[in-house]
């Protein structure tokens, strides 16, 4: 790619990067190399990979909260140069505060920002409504299971507005069953929302069938191997995943991954 050509691309990108490179320590660790890729408005993309790929790395880079140590990187347009306020990050953990109630805890990041208003309140409650909690605006952490903590950690992600979600592993820590429910929604409100989304994950399947584009990481250095692109319409039903071209497609990215995985 010839470099005018490539400025161009990442402008019309909400995240753009060209040979982005983050080394920890005195360099020899080597967390992330030469990764170029561009992520349209709108779209989701997974990541996955094997434990120290460099997964984390690049969403806390894209996030603005280390500083990278090669190539270019590009959220919205600019130059990220440090933490951002126009992308929103949810962790496997919720993180919520056990002394206030599920819509105290949606409103928090408004509240630190600036007063919050009537306008406010009724769009929390919307948003947890939107993440299936209407009987449980008013519950404390201690009341709600794993995945409706991480339900309320969503809405607390959305209420801030940001049209870039980084989820790391966000239900990695929630049984299967729970997880395969809360994945079915994510994909619901973020297609409804039109939020550009990046998603890490280790699990091949759960990648695929989530995303637009799936970012093959191997590690040691950890590098994009390749990105597989998703031909299906989101949202999409669980029961794809027994279709033959989902699971030539989980072919293709354990193939990629190969004796990494
Ligand atoms: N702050 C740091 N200091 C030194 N090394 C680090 C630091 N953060 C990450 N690393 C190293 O960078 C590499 C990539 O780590 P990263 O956490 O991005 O991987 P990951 O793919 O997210 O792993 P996992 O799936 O286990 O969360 C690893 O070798 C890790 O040990």
């Amino acid at each position: 790619m010839d470099g005018a050509g490539s400025v161009q691309k990442m402008s019309g990108s909400v995240v753009g990067a060209q040979r982005l490179g983050k080394t920890f320590g005195d360099g020899s660790v080597v967390a992330l190399e030469d990764a170029t890729f561009d992520i349209r408005p709108g779209s989701f993309v997974s990541l996955v990979g094997p434990s120290g790929c460099g997964k984390s790395t690049m969403l806390r880079l894209i996030a603005g909260l280390i500083g990278k140590s090669s190539g270019e990187l590009m959220v919205h347009g600019k130059s990220v140069e440090g933490p951002r306020t126009d992308v929103g990050m949810m962790f496997q953990k919720a993180t919520l505060l056990d002394w206030r109630t599920a819509i105290e805890n949606v409103l928090l990041p408004t509240e630190v920002s600036r007063t919050v208003t009537k306008a406010d309140r009724k769009h929390a409650a919307d948003l947890l409504r939107m993440v299936g909690l209407k009987d449980f605006l008013f519950a404390y952490p201690s009341q709600l299971s794993g995945g409706m903590q991480q339900r309320v950690a969503l809405a607390r992600l959305l209420q801030t507005g940001v049209d870039l979600l980084l989820l790391d592993e966000p239900f990695g820590a929630l049984d299967e069953f729970t997880r395969e429910r809360l994945n079915v929604e994510l994909m619901r409100i973020v297609t409804e929302l039109k939020s550009t989304t990046l998603f890490v994950t280790h699990n091949i399947a759960e990648a695929i069938f989530l995303a637009d584009q799936v970012f093959v990481m191997t590690p040691r250095p950890g590098r994009i191997a390749q990105i597989v692109e998703v031909p299906f319409d989101r949202p999409r039903p669980l029961s794809i995943q027994t279709s033959p071209e989902f699971n030539a497609l989980v072919a293709e990215v354990r193939d990629i991954l190969g004796e990494d995985h």
